[in-house]
């Protein structure tokens, strides 16, 4: 699978990390509006994720990986790969979230695009977890990833014991829409220093789980408040059963539906900076999870908001490439 990176941030740049150890994935090009020099910096050289296994230079259009020189272009506007021999463009500037500016993309060699977060306006949206029902559309959005996390909680709860009514807290940790130091911002409390304060943050996890997971429509309320730390996020997930539960048919559930990478269950008692760099989208706590009656049931799931959000990108492009 040949494919492109447009913006080359924190996600595009986790993607590009895990793409270059992927015998299936080949990076074709890649656009960013920054400096090359200053991109080939942090592609080597990262404050959460440590330093990279290879060496990065920008220079003559190209981003020099270990010797190996990558096409690198400038362009704002979508449709700079066209002629890059790219098949599925993985846009991740988080501008162009219209399915209209992400279909700009199409043409020449490119014949998916899968944007990282849900499509504006409700457009076509994939997560990770069941296998898509038909083909999956030619632009699509990859939601978010508190999405991921819940849609892998609520797919076993809802398999096991059917659920009737869910309410999640993402308690996510910062990112580069927010402001270092207080600054002005179309949402006032994301105007806010990052770094200082926990945020309520707007979220669109519930409508990504609306149309991935029809049937969490009018069942599933999520609200997220981002936390001053720079990454790995958790999920907090309290359900209303149709099917009595225990603790223990809870966790067997669980234990019965993980997959090693996607799913999983936390071995030790740990706190979310052990987690960073972890793949699976989803890592359920046992330690936290909580009854309060046979049918009212509190689950956790904690994800490396970066690194498993970009491997799933991988995965899902590839399952948009056949
Ligand atoms: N950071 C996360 O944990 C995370 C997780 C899931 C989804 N997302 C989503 O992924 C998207 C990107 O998030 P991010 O955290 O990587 O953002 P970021 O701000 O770190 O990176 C965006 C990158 O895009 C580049 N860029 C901006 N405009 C461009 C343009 N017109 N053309 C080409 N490049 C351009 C920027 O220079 C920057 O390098 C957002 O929609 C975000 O919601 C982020």
């Amino acid at each position: 699978m040949r494919i492109a990176i447009n913006g080359l941030g924190r996600v595009g740049r986790q993607v590009l990390r895990q793409a270059l150890e992927r015998p299936d994935v080949e990076v074709a090009a890649l656009n960013d509006l920054g400096d090359p020099g200053v991109l080939a910096h942090l592609a080597r050289y990262d404050s959460v994720h440590g330093p990279a296994a290879f060496q990065a230079e920008g220079r003559d259009g190209a981003l020099v990986l270990d010797g190996r020189p990558i096409k690198l272009t400038a362009d704002p506007e979508p449709g700079a790969f066209r002629n890059a021999g790219a098949e599925v463009v993985l846009e991740c500037t988080g501008r162009h979230t219209s399915l209209a500016a992400a279909s700009r993309h199409l043409g020449g060699s490119v014949r998916r695009v899968l944007v990282s977060a849900p499509l504006a306006g409700n457009g076509p949206g994939l997560l990770p977890g069941l296998a898509p029902a038909a083909p999956p559309p030619p632009v699509a959005g990859a939601g978010c990833a508190s999405a991921h996390a819940l849609a892998l909680l609520l797919d076993v709860l809802h398999d096991r014991f059917g659920v009737e009514a869910a309410m999640a807290t993402a308690v996510e940790s910062y990112g580069n829409d927010q402001r270092i130091l207080d600054l002005p911002h179309a949402d006032p409390r994301m105007a806010r220093a990052a770094a200082m304060s926990m945020i309520p943050a707007p979220t669109e996890a519930a409508a990504c789980l609306a149309q991935a997971r029809p049937w969490t429509r009018d069942r599933l309320e999520v609200l997220a408040v981002r936390v001053p730390t720079p990454d790995v996020s958790i999920v907090d997930l309290g359900v209303r059963l149709a099917r009595e539960a225990t603790p223990d048919a809870v966790l067997e559930a669980f234990r019965a539906a993980a997959r090693p990478g996607l799913l999983e269950i936390l071995e030790a008692p740990l706190v979310s900076v052990d987690l960073r760099g972890r793949r699976a989208s989803c890592i359920l706590d046992p330690y936290l999870t909580r009854i309060l009656s046979p049918r009212f049931v509190k689950v956790f799931g904690w994800y490396d908001n970066e690194a498993a959000y970009a491997a799933r990108l991988l995965d899902l492009c590839g399952e948009a490439s056949r």
